[in-house]
């Protein structure tokens, strides 16, 4: 029998512990466990110390991760929770995302101080983003704006927008749920329109490879339609990637027999974009991804990739 408490890896901002202390409560109430179980461990990620650059130039995916991923493979960890949009695709040999919690709204939110709309926001704006495919997607709908790379926790946008430093910003509406924060929302943006980011809204956990008791822990609280959506956005991600450059949305809805994808490539300045739409049996979702993202690299062509690079 377990004695000792499991050690759950998170970084610590807000929105981060908030997730993991759910992910805590889940598997407290599914497995009718007492939190002296559970150790919530907090660490620095070189994403959290680094706030005045875009990601991308920096080196991406990867940033938020790659601490709690030695100390899950040090053994100091038991697993991880994590925004599954903060994942790359690729893990260290060793590692799985071993379970996904409900999905959250995956929409993004427009938070708007020059006025409650993005498409009737004053022309010349100033918009805040550190997201490739925020900055893109605002572009092509508005390219009269002013777009500006603009990072850090929630509670610091939210404060530069007060301060005036620019007109609006955009955030993951299931973020701002979860720190309680929808109150800052004056639009919803249409997945239409404005898709969300492959993997938003969905927290997964990841765990070693050869540890099946943690395996077993999280297996109690998978959300299968959650796993499969997600699944097949990484996907499609993973067909396209070779470049964090490249903006891309991509969105899954599952119904337990059939997953229904559809995506988006744009280039960073807005002006083209591809758009792919696909569906397939939810028993192979990884399969629904992979097709989208290579329908959609042949339909934009090699020049897509690296006409702007
Ligand atoms: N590192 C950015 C990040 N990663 C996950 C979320 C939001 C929560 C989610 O998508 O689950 C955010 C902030 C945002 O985009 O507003």
């Amino acid at each position: 029998m377990q004695t000792k408490p499991f050690r759950i890896g998170t970084r610590g901002s807000p929105l981060a512990l908030a997730q993991a202390f759910e992910t805590r409560d889940r598997l407290m109430a599914a497995h009718g466990l007492g939190d002296e179980m559970f150790e919530i461990v907090v660490m620095s990620t070189a994403g959290d110390r680094i706030t005045d650059r875009a990601l991308a130039e920096i080196g991406g995916k990867g940033l938020f991760t790659q601490e709690l991923e030695d100390k899950l493979l040090s053994g100091e960890l038991d697993f991880a929770v994590h925004s599954s949009k903060d994942m790359p695709t690729r893990l260290p040999e060793g590692l799985f995302l071993s379970a996904y919690l409900p999905r959250e709204d995956a929409r993004d939110a427009f938070i708007g101080r020059a006025g409650p709309r993005l498409l009737e926001l004053p022309e010349g704006s100033v918009i805040g983003s550190a997201s490739l495919r925020r900055q893109a997607l605002i572009r092509r709908l508005r390219p009269d704006l002013q777009v500006i790379v603009y990072r850090g926790a929630v509670e610091t946008r939210l404060r530069k927008l007060d301060e005036g430093q620019v007109d609006g910003t955009l955030l993951a509406l299931a973020g701002l749920k979860r720190i309680g924060r929808t109150d800052v929302v004056t639009e919803i943006l249409d997945p239409q329109e404005f898709p969300p980011a492959p993997a938003q809204g969905a927290i997964c956990i990841e765990s070693r490879k050869d540890d099946l008791r943690v395996a077993a822990l999280v297996e109690a609280i998978n959300d299968i339609p959650t796993f499969e959506a997600v699944t097949c956005e990484r996907a499609f991600l993973s067909a396209l990637d070779g470049s964090c450059r490249t903006p891309i949305a991509g969105f899954a809805q599952t119904d337990g027999q059939t997953i229904r994808f559809s995506g988006m490539i744009l280039t960073p300045d807005g002006t083209w974009h591809h758009r792919v739409e696909r569906e397939g049996p939810a028993s192979d979702p990884e399969a629904i991804g992979r097709a989208a993202g290579d329908a959609v690299r042949a339909a934009a062509g090699p020049e897509f990739f690296t006409s702007w690079s």
